[in-house]
């Protein structure tokens, strides 16, 4: 099943003399279980696709759509009802809120939409589970954890609920990379359980978790193509 869809996507940056084609004539399919790096030089349109594919950001024209909805068609409050319960981000710098302990983080989306206290809480306990914290580390507040620690929590926050989307950018910028294949591989296991993944890396070794990898140019899509290594290789050559 298709999870992301880019039809025909383009998207314009400024105005006039400023203008930047910083999406050229994009078009993209995700399905559930697939894992799709995004590569491509500083400027050539990444977090503009990643955002464009959360709905933070709207085409100029083309259309983006998640689970088979446009999301030009949704009205403001709906845009952000399925941005909820649809997507999730992990960002390079994790993006925890500091007064949270980890398990309140990963329950957070749940409670901005509704779940009641004890059930989201209930629900984070596991999604913490599935990455490898356990409850004592599910207590802890985000300046008592490691960076690994700290993304796991922002993984289990991103896919917690029927969350189908996941957009990792830079997920492993900050981490060493021992701690950052641990987390690739994390991200490789709950897209392989059903979501659908876009991972922006600059590290031909880290888009080997991907089954695809699309290179940008300019705005362009220049290349599509199988990653260069299957991941099992890649951790077999870490170690
Ligand atoms: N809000 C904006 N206003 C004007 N230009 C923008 C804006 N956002 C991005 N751009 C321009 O659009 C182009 C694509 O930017 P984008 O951030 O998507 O690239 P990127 O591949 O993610 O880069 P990096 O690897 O440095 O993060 C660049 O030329 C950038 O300067």
């Amino acid at each position: 099943m298709t999870v992301l869809e880019l039809r025909g996507v383009n998207r314009v940056h400024g105005t006039g003399d400023n203008a930047v084609n910083a999406l050229v004539d994009t078009d993209l399919k995700v399905a559930a279980g697939e894992l799709v790096a995004i590569m491509g030089p500083s400027g050539s349109g990444k977090s503009t696709l990643l955002n464009l594919a959360g709905g933070l950001d709207a085409p100029t024209s083309g259309d983006v759509l998640v689970e088979g909805t446009v999301l030009a068609s949704l009205n403001k409050k709906q845009l952000a009802r399925l941005r909820r319960r649809s997507v999730g981000y992990v960002f390079q710098d994790y993006n925890l809120i500091p007064s949270l302990t980890a398990a309140e983080n990963a329950a957070l989306p749940l409670e901005l939409d509704g779940v009641a206290a004890g059930r989201a809480r209930a629900m984070a306990v596991d999604a913490l589970a599935e990455v490898g914290l356990d409850a004592h580390q599910g207590d802890r507040f985000p300046d008592e954890l490691s960076g690994g620690q700290s993304q796991r929590v922002a993984i289990a926050r991103a896919l917690i609920g029927e969350r189908r989307l996941v957009l990792a950018d830079e997920p492993t910028g900050a981490l060493d990379s021992a701690t950052g294949e641990e987390v690739l591989k994390l991200l490789r296991r709950r897209v392989d359980a059903g979501a659908a993944g876009l991972l922006v890396t600059h590290d031909a070794r880290h888009a080997g978790w991907a089954d695809r990898v699309v290179f940008l140019r300019d705005g362009r899509v220049v290349d599509s193509s199988a990653p260069l290594a299957d991941a099992d290789s890649l951790l077999e050559g870490a170690q």
